[in-house]
């Protein structure tokens, strides 16, 4: 059973075609990596899978629900949580606040958040803390814990490791795989940090200049195969 299932997704910035022909898929429960070098389409991958680009094209399904023509409110409704590059914590606002935002997104239905705690205690010490005081990686953590607190089914994570001391790096890896076995949430993963990519992901797509050039099961890449693909042009 696929949780998203992408047939021949197009998308475009204006009248520039971005992405080309893309098929990808996540399999129910399982952790999905996308890597790339920078600007060969991954966030726009995970744009258009929450509906924000302008024009694209294709079929997207989520579990067999054909979303492509569904407004992107309506997609995070279904159980797409989204976890964007660069964060997006609103600094003037408590981390409790920051929070709160994410149930919105499921109808302010209060959900428990003490399993989120338990994953990133840092988000409960630091509750009445403002979110532009919390370092990069607190930040990092409060963003997945507010895409989490609406419990999707699938979420999407824009490098999650930009920017982050490796010892966060660890912390966070760690609690992306207690969330998918504890929860058997499905997870695309958007990186550029392979190693990490490749410990987390069970499968893993490459992308270069909009298009998939390669994919395989995590354990079976060999990464000299796919590191040219990483490195800058
Ligand atoms: N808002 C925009 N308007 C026009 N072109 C854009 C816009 N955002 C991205 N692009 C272009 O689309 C292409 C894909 O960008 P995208 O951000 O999806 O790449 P990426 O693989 O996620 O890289 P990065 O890691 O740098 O975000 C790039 O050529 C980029 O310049």
């Amino acid at each position: 059973m696929k949780m998203l299932e992408i047939k021949g997704l197009h998308a475009y910035y204006g009248e520039s075609e971005v992405l080309h022909d893309v098929d990808l898929s996540i399999p129910d429960g399982k952790i999905v990596a996308l890597v790339g070098r920078n600007g060969v389409g991954k966030s726009t991958t995970l744009k258009s899978i929450m509906g924000l680009m302008e024009k694209q094209s294709g079929s997207m399904l989520l579990q067999r629900e054909e979303i492509q023509r569904k407004a992107p409110y309506e997609r995070a409704r279904m159980g797409i949580g989204y976890v964007p590059q660069g964060r997006d914590i609103f600094p003037q606002m408590t981390v409790a606040e920051n929070l709160r935002l994410g149930l919105e997104v499921c109808g302010g239905v209060k959900k428990d958040p003490a399993f989120l705690y338990q994953l990133f205690p840092i988000v409960e010490q630091f509750l009445a803390r403002k979110g532009g005081d919390l370092s990069g990686g607190q930040q990092q953590q409060l963003a997945i814990a507010r895409a989490l607190i609406a419990s999707p089914k699938l979420m999407l994570l824009d490098e999650p490791t930009e920017g982050i001391q490796p010892s966060v790096i660890q912390e966070i890896g760690h609690a992306i795989r207690t969330i998918n076995e504890k929860t058997g949430l499905s997870i695309l993963l958007v990186e550029q940090y392979l190693d990490f990519a490749l410990d987390l992901a069970d499968e893993c797509y490459v992308m270069d200049k909009g298009r998939i050039v390669f994919h395989a099961a995590s354990a079976e890449v060999r990464k000299e195969e796919i590191q040219h693909y990483m490195m800058a042009s």
